[in-house]
């Protein structure tokens, strides 16, 4: 690029591409680099911390550049996608002889964008975690649902499903995308999503699209895919084609997901009972990560999708259940499956990158190592005894691959390369053609080997050798003082270059012979490419079976896994009735009992007992009690369930929960500028106007951001709410001593604390469930235990008294709430109020009034609404 007036044809072309390229960061290939220009340069120096350099100038201002090398582009992509960017790769689409061929020698090579490299478009190995799946999600609204297309294009799944908006939420939490794609008119409803024209989202052509893309000729061989799905289906597949430039990646027929097949949990319950993530995002100390004992990838990401979408049908978690209590009881089959699974490539990864374009031999090969480790697999579980239902329904799907992976042993190396430029991947004895190609490149070496003795005897220089590089080839090498001799007319050898300390030569006979190895390794290397192309077509043809193949193990690892996670922690399988209990015997947190063990210490296992007529427990007790861990271990002992696990409990019975809420613990979002309180308010605000009567509830002090007398009202109000509109089984921490009073009124309320005793003066925490509520707070004991200075306890104390013997006196806190109708008879008694409205509304014959009376009837009706 030179300072011209006008941009350099090369600038064209490039303005060009990165109009075409719109907010992506442009990768313009040039030569074995990566070029970025301008304030794709200015990001991408600051992400990638490399030099920001300039290069000629655009409108009289220096061209600010940056470059990535080629062969190192994968690890810079890999930052600059982990940092929110999405990159567009240009390429160049000819070489420089046919620009040359084309328009002279002075022509611009043609270069095109390839393909967009995105966060939930990724299929690279190193680009991917191998435990996490990485969910591309389009999402339409038709009428007042959504429609939502799910694809984890490294390894094709795809599912459709269809929501109304006050699910929406917890469907996304539960798909947790890595890039979501909406249509246009949606920015400001789903912030930092990928907006896309909203002709993508047509159902109709989505319907036609999903036809196309799979052969069908009708939709049904997917379900009753409905309007929303067909429009979200059209967007995510137009994405794709978008950023695959027309190369479309792997997708397998989709599944249809029904909404009340799964549990619902919305993002702040997950965020809470940390299920995928703990606390600051980080996997260490998440459920998952507690539980996760599997040993490949593929396992590792069913289980995640597994803890983020328990079921809701019986049938199925109990056959996940049998498997998993198969492996259980059989700890030999256990570890036998177990060490087999770990010399298991990821082949549903391997397949994605086959399938999308980016195959290499390595992935061939991991294919053909991952079917033949699944037919042994097979072998040796087929002749086991008392198979469960789902392993006689998994075997099935591990084998048939015999012919292919046949094949694929012939022809390929024991460990093939990535990399093709080399060769060296296809067998030797697999073609023969190439066998003798391969060898007259071995004989020329040798030729080689015994020319160069020979040249060393006919000179006499036993310095002279026989060397290679990439620009001259093949030549003559001698010290610069044996360098005459050589050059000497009728020597035989002709001068090519005259280094520092020697002198380099060609000769007739090392020419033909170095074109000879040449032409060789020229042809063997093509018959390499066309043997991975045959092997790559065979490969396409199976995709299906082998993705079939891959699932089947990835749940195969996973009942093993959590058979294993079971034995290890002494777990229970749980039961399932019809009707909506909760009944948990020796109750544990599977995570703070884990991290107890680190310390030697004993995790404490303790009951819950929720029935339809004892539904709601309110739990008090001192700080520290254990509260909010009993309240958590339940809500993961139901999930847990659901899943398909065996749970951390002696016993466990419970009906199936259709939406779980957890609302523990402030956690401040000052991020969406919301206060503690706020959210905290928010939050309770979804729980009551979502939870049914088969939903759970843990609820930790609701009310306390906020005034006392404030946060007791709210409180009162949300329990009784709970208790007479929601009637969902619930657990309700509270270290408001009034609520107790509710048990009086709510029958179905009961009242049980967290147990702690002083011993000699010291607060001792039990950490143990009993009934009936706490006999006092304990609140100055436990500052008192974390190290409050004497004087502060000791004034805190004083105070305390004096505010203690004013609640005697006055009747408290609470006093007065004594005849509160409840929360349900004074609702009844407003809508008796409106219904007055209503009926004198009803009645009116607006007709026969005069303007006079018809005003004066407006003035009633506005004082009786009033009064409401
Ligand atoms: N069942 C148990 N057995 C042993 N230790 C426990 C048990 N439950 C809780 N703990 C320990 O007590 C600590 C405090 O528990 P938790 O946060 O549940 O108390 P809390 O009653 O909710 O307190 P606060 O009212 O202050 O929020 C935990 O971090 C854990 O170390």
């Amino acid at each position: 690029m030179k300072a011209t007036s006008g941009p350099t044809p090369m600038m064209v072309q490039y303005l060009a591409l990165k109009a075409k390229a719109e907010d992506c960061l442009l990768f313009y290939r040039m030569g074995d680099f990566f070029e970025l220009f301008f304030d794709d340069a200015r990001a991408a120096a600051a992400t990638l911390d490399i030099a920001l350099t300039s290069r000629g100038e655009h409108d009289g201002r220096p061209i600010p550049m940056c470059g990535v090398p080629v062969h190192a582009a994968e690890g810079y992509l890999a930052r600059l996608i982990k940092a929110g960017h999405r990159v567009a790769i240009a390429e160049q689409t000819e070489s420089p002889e046919d620009a040359k061929a084309r328009g002279g020698s002075k022509t611009l090579v043609a270069r095109d964008i390839v393909r967009f490299v995105t966060a939930g478009t990724l299929t690279e190995d190193s680009l991917l975690d191998s435990w996490t799946s990485n969910m591309l999600v389009a999402v339409a609204p038709v009428g007042d649902e959504y429609g939502l297309a799910a694809a984890d294009i490294s390894t094709g799944y795809f599912e459709l499903v269809t929501v109304a908006a006050s699910a929406l939420e917890a469907e996304l939490a539960r798909l947790s995308a890595s890039e979501l794609v909406v249509p246009d008119g949606l920015a400001q409803q789903f912030i930092g999503a990928i907006i896309r024209p909203r002709a993508d989202f047509d159902s109709i052509v989505g319907g036609d699209l999903l036809k196309q893309h799979f052969a069908l000729s009708t939709l049904d061989a997917i379900g009753a895919v409905t309007r929303a799905e067909q429009a979200a289906a059209g967007g995510l597949i137009a994405y794709l084609a978008h950023v695959g430039q027309g190369n479309m990646p792997f997708l397998k027929l989709p599944v249809r997901r029904e909404v009340h097949a799964h549990l619902l949990i919305d993002q702040a319950t997950r965020d809470s009972l940390e299920i995928s993530a703990a606390n600051k995002g980080a996997r260490a100390g998440s459920l998952l990560a507690e539980v996760d004992r599997t040993i490949t990838g593929a396992g590792a990401r069913q289980l995640a999708s597994d803890l983020s979408a328990p079921l809701m049908d019986q049938s199925i978690i109990e056959a996940r259940l049998s498997l998993v209590q198969w492996f259980h009881d059989a700890p030999l089959t256990r570890d036998a499956v177990r060490s087999a699974l770990r010399q298991l490539p990821d082949i549903a990864r391997a397949l994605g990158r086959v399938v999308a374009g980016r195959g290499s031999p390595r992935d061939l090969g991991q294919i053909r190592d991952g079917l033949d480790a699944a037919r042994h697999l097979r072998e040796r579980l087929g002749a086991m005894a008392d198979r469960p239902q789902l392993l006689d329904h998994l075997l099935p799907m591990l084998d048939g691959h015999g012919h292919m992976v046949d094949v694929l042993s012939r022809a390929l190396v024991t460990s093939p390369p990535t990399d093709t430029t080399q060769g060296g991947y296809i067998a030797e004895g697999y073609d023969a053609a190439l066998d003798v190609l391969r060898s007259a490149g071995r004989d020329g070496r040798q030729a080689i080997a015994q020319l160069e003795a020979r040249y060393r005897d006919s000179t006499g220089v036993a310095a002279l050798k026989i060397r290679h590089n990439a620009v001259l080839g093949y030549f003559v090498e001698v010290p610069a003082k044996h360098g005459d001799a050589l050059m000497a007319a009728g020597s035989g050898f002709a001068h090519r270059q005259t280094m520092a300390g020697a002198v380099r030569f060609n000769s007739p006979e090392l020419h033909e012979e170095a074109m000879r190895i040449t032409q060789a390794s020229g042809h063997a290397l093509a018959a390499e490419a066309a043997h991975l192309e045959e092997l790559t077509a065979i490969v396409l043809t199976r995709r299906d079976a082998i993705a079939a193949s891959a699932d089947a193990l990835a749940r195969i690892d996973v009942s093993a896994a959590l058979a294993e996670r079971a034995a290890e922690g002494n777990w229970c399988r749980p039961s399932f009735v019809s009707h909506p209990c909760l009944e948990i015997e020796g109750g544990r947190h599977p995570v703070v009992e884990s991290a107890l063990a680190k310390s030697g210490d004993r995790f404490i296992a303790n009951d819950c007992k929720l029935s339809p007529d004892k539904r709601l427990w309110l739990v008090s007790g001192p700080n520290m009690g254990g509260k909010s861990t009993f309240l958590r271990q339940n809500a993961l002992i139901v999930l847990l369930a659901q899943a398909g696990s065996y749970v951390p409990a002696t016993s466990a019975k419970l009906g199936l929960v259709d939406r779980l809420f957890s609302r523990v613990g402030a956690s401040d979002n000052l991020a969406r500028g919301r206060s503690t309180f706020m959210v905290e308010m928010v939050e309770t605000a979804a729980i009551l106007a979502q939870a049914t009567e088969r939903s759970f509830v843990i609820l930790d002090e609701v009310g306390r951001g906020t005034s006392t007398y404030d946060g007791l009202a709210i409180a009162w109000a949300v329990v009784e709410g709970i208790h007479e509109t929601n009637r969902c089984r619930c657990l309700f921490a509270t270290h408001y001593h009034e609520l107790t009073r509710l048990s009086d009124s709510l029958d179905a309320l009961s009242l049980h604390h967290v147990r702690a005793k002083e011993y000699k003066g010291d607060l001792v925490l039990l950490h143990e469930l009993g009934d009936g509520p706490a006999d006092r707070s304990y609140g100055i004991a436990v500052a008192k235990l974390a190290g409050l200075p004497p004087q502060v306890v000791s004034r805190a104390k004083t105070v305390l008294e004096k505010l203690e013997k004013g609640r005697a006196e006055t009747g408290g806190l609470a006093a007065g709430l004594g005849d509160l109708p409840l929360f349900s008879a004074a609702l009844d008694a407003a809508e008796a109020k409106v219904d007055a409205l209503r009926e004198k509304l009803t009645g009116l014959d607006i007709d026969a009034l005069s303007p006079r009376a018809a005003l004066d009837l407006l003035y009633e009706l506005k004082r009786a609404a009033g009064e409401n």
